[in-house]
């Protein structure tokens, strides 16, 4: 279809065109009027004229047959009453006969007029003739009036020629027609303004409004609308108009936010490529690169600028490239992300760069992101390397000694030989920790590592578990006996010091072995055995190597069970304080007791303290255990003074764990502000263990106590360094004597003598002595020759419940002499 079509200026051609037709229109009917009504006039009066002329014609011919001339002469001046005759006259030839005085003036006016307008053929006809000369306006009627007819000579024919005059018609013609014309165009002028009007209101002014409109949506302003009232096309057009431009304002809008949307994302994208060190590329199907963006300009293979228009392989070295247009060809094919990493040198430095490969969703082009990934590399190596490997020692971790673990099982269950775990832990190394400072800890750990590195073979593994622990992993072995003789190389490796700084350190180790297949059969179980077997080593006095065995094992579940039990036994209300009573020597006086924890598990059955206690301050349950013993105690110790009247003192026991609480002290003085008791009511038990570490803050506590007015006494005296200098440094009051001096005194001289000396020695350092665990009598009288202060033992009681404590005060204190004397 063609929708060409052609317009024209409505308004100039409706406007002209109407004021052009109605001209044209009224000219063309008032001419057409004016001429047909002159020529009708004129015809009406020239059949007038020749009627009059040949009635004239005929009474002139019978007057001149009469020859009656005067009568001619009247009958022409009546005609001449009408005026419009200009001239009648009788021409005889071509002169006229004067009948009267007129006829000379009509002649002459008649000759003109004939000769002017060259009618002269007029008077050479015999018949009547009218011409009409339109110059003049004149009609000129000629018509032979001789008396005889016909005439043969037409010389001699007499004519009566007559000028008829209708210029008067003529003018009141045009007059009335002049009247008619304005009349016409008045009207005419009336209804073209009223057509104008019409256009103008109907057609003009619409049509401005639509054109304005269109304007204004054509120029952006898209809110614009026109009101057309009315049913005509124009309302129609000026409707679809306004929906047009409804529909073009909400497309305006949506493109708008599309813009600024478009903008938003392009000004982000922008922000991301200045604020991103990566090197984004766009390119075409072609492999041609489009766009460069990147937010770091230095430090780059080439400008942003140089690579737009060219290929990858028109900047990159060969083997880049080549990775490139493989990787531009498989995310183009696939449609998927492609992810390549490549070397380049820049400026003498080899660097590693990744590259993304993204096709762009309905486009052929791909985007790429270049990184460089040099560091990242580097600290992905680094941190591959902290994965596997020990920071300090630079040894193979516990992840990666359990992989090795297994690939030698693998290779042991091959070759059928033995595979063996050492598991080694430093001796005493917390020792060198807390008394000479992490610094040199760690420095002797990197000593131990090199050392086991330096005695293996290449195909074996020395890997640090944590701590002071170390696992040497080795295979290939066909009799215990050899691996006998390796634990024995490995703790000799340490009889030699390790020197740090130019000091040495006289360091032990104890190894745990465990041997594949006869163990265990997998790396878990194997090691767990091995540790296992280095806590029996320790167990067994350090500095040297014990092998797995079930035992073990079974004391190793005993241990875990123990301390699965421990965890809910206060919340259980599964512990009770026992008390043993303390007595006088000399008089047999029960003063007192020793506060020893009983547990009564609901899984275990009943457990001695010497079992749980050791667990208990492993896992540091001991603390809140420890807490409930002192308050127990105190408690008890008030409900006693207050029943039993008698100032009763009670000894109890502090783990070396509970003097790492920062807040024991303070306990222990709230305990007994609580209850109202005196601080020197209450003796604090702790064993060697606790000064072994040697720590000031076990100094500044136990002072503190002392000045709050605790008693204070030295546990197990004997069975530990039993330093001179604990005593003379740390503010003990009692020092007890480990019971199995008490124990073999009756055996062992030797025992004696050191219990004498024991004695001796507190006493002259002004303390009192408890001899522990007495049984007998004649320990008993030994303890008396030997001026020991106290006793506790089976022999007097054994621990009691809190009930049963009472009952066996208030029936000993009033015995208790018989105590001192018949039991001596
Ligand atoms: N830190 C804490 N340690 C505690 C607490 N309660 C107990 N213990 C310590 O546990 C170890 C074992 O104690 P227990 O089994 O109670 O043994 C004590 C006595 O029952 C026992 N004893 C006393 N007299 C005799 C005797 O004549 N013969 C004999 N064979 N045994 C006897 O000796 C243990 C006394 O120990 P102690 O005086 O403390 O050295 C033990 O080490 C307890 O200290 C606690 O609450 N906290």
């Amino acid at each position: 279809m063609n929708n060409k079509v052609i317009a024209i200026n409505l308004k100039q051609t409706l406007t002209w065109g109407t004021v052009l037709c109605g001209l044209l229109i009224s000219s063309l009917i008032i001419a057409y009027s004016y001429v047909s009504q002159r020529d009708m006039l004129l015809s009406t009066y020239q059949t007038q004229l020749t009627h009059s002329m040949r009635h004239l014609g005929k009474h002139l011919s019978t007057e001149f047959a009469k020859g009656n001339i005067s009568q001619v002469s009247l009958t022409l001046e009546d005609y001449y009453s009408d005026d419009k005759y200009a001239a009648l006259f009788i021409i005889k030839n071509d002169l006229v006969m004067k009948l009267d005085p007129q006829s000379e003036a009509g002649f002459n006016l008649f000759t003109r007029v004939i000769k002017e307008h060259n009618v002269t053929s007029a008077l050479d006809t015999h018949d009547l003739i009218t011409v009409y000369i339109p110059a003049k306006q004149y009609f000129v009627t000629v018509i032979p009036v001789s008396p005889t007819l016909p005439v043969s000579d037409s010389d001699d024919v007499i004519r009566l020629v007559a000028l008829y005059d209708v210029s008067q018609i003529y003018t009141s013609l045009k007059q009335q027609f002049t009247a008619k014309a304005v009349i016409l165009i008045a009207f005419l002028v009336l209804l073209t303004a009223g057509l104008l009007s019409f256009t103008h209101y109907f057609i003009h002014r619409p049509i401005k409004r639509l054109i304005d409109v269109g304007h204004d949506l054509s120029t952006k302003s898209l809110t614009s609308r026109v009101q057309i009232t009315g049913q005509g096309e124009f309302a129609v057009l000026a409707e679809q108009l306004n929906k047009t431009a409804q529909t073009l304002e909400q497309n305006w809008q949506q493109q708008l936010q599309t813009n600024q949307e478009l903008a938003r994302r392009h000004a982000l994208m922008t922000s991301v490529f200045h604020a991103l060190p990566d090197l984004f590329f766009i390119i075409n199907s072609d492999s041609t690169i489009v766009e460069c963006h990147t937010g770091k300009k230095d430090d780059l293979y080439l400008s942003p600028e140089q690579f737009i228009h060219k290929k990858m392989a028109d900047v990159l070295p060969h083997h880049a490239a080549r990775q490139f247009n493989q990787a531009i060809n498989s995310a183009t094919q696939q449609h998927q992300l492609t992810q390549i990493e490549y070397p380049l040198t820049i400026d003498g430095q080899n660097k590693l760069f990744e590259a993304r490969l993204s096709p762009i969703p309905n486009s052929e082009q791909l985007v790429i992101v270049v990184r460089d990934i040099t560091e990242k590399k580097k600290q992905e190596e680094v941190i591959l390397h902290h994965a596997f490997y020990d920071s300090l020692t630079d040894l193979p971790n516990r992840f990666l000694a359990m992989e090795r673990l297994t690939q030698q099982l693998s290779t042991a269950q091959r070759s059928e030989a033995l595979a063996v775990v050492f598991f080694i832990d430093l001796d005493d190394f917390k020792r060198i920790n807390d008394t000479l400072g992490h610094e040199i800890g760690d420095q002797v750990l990197v000593a131990a590592g090199e050392r086991f590195t330096l005695s293996i073979r290449e195909q074996d593994t020395v890997a640090r578990l944590g701590g002071d622990e170390f696992i040497i992993l080795m295979n290939g072995f066909d009799h215990v006996s050899d691996i006998t003789c390796v634990a024995d190389m490995l703790v000799k490796l340490f009889h030699e010091p390790i020197e740090l700084n130019d000091r040495d350190f006289n360091i032990s180790i104890s190894i745990g072995v465990a041997v594949y297949p006869l163990d265990a059969d997998t790396p878990a179980e194997l090691l767990s055995c091995a540790d296992t077997a280095m806590y029996n080593a320790k167990k067994n006095g350090r500095n040297g190597y014990c092998f797995y065995n079930q035992e073990m094992s079974l004391k190793l579940s005993r241990q875990i069970a123990i301390e699965e039990a421990l965890r809910i036994a206060l919340a259980e209300d599964e512990l009770e304080v026992f008390y043993q009573p303390q007595f006088n020597i000399n008089n047999g006086e029960i003063f007192g007791a020793e506060a020893l924890l009983r547990w009564h598990s609901k899984t275990l059955g009943s457990v001695s303290p010497a079992e749980f206690i050791p667990i208990a301050e492993q896992n540091g349950l001991i603390i809140d255990i420890g807490l409930f013993v002192l308050a127990t105690t105190i408690q008890q110790v008030n409900q006693w003074q207050k029943s039993l009247q008698a100032n009763l003192k009670v000894a109890i026991n502090l783990s070396p764990r509970q003097f790492k609480d920062p807040n024991l002290i303070q306990k222990i003085a709230l305990l007994v502000d609580d209850r109202s008791i005196a601080s020197h009511d209450i003796e604090l038990e702790i064993t060697e263990g606790v000064l072994i570490s040697g720590q000031a803050q076990v100094k500044q506590a136990l002072d503190q106590l002392h000045e709050l007015g605790f008693k204070l006494a030295l546990d197990d005296f004997g069975t530990g360094y039993s330093s001179l200098n604990y005593l003379r440094h740390y503010p003990f009051d009692v020092l007890k004597i480990d019971q199995s001096f008490i124990a073999d005194m009756l055996v062992s001289t030797e025992s004696q003598a050191l219990v004498t000396t024991i004695i001796n020695m507190a006493h002259s350092l002004s303390m009192k002595v408890v001899a522990e665990g007495v049984e007998t009598s004649t320990q008993l009288k030994i303890l008396q020759q030997l001026a020991c202060d106290f006793g506790q033992g089976y022999l007097v009681s054994k621990p009691l419940t809190a009930q049963q404590f009472e009952a066996f005060f208030r029936t000993q204190n009033t015995n208790k002499k018989v105590i001192a004397h018949s039991r001596l």
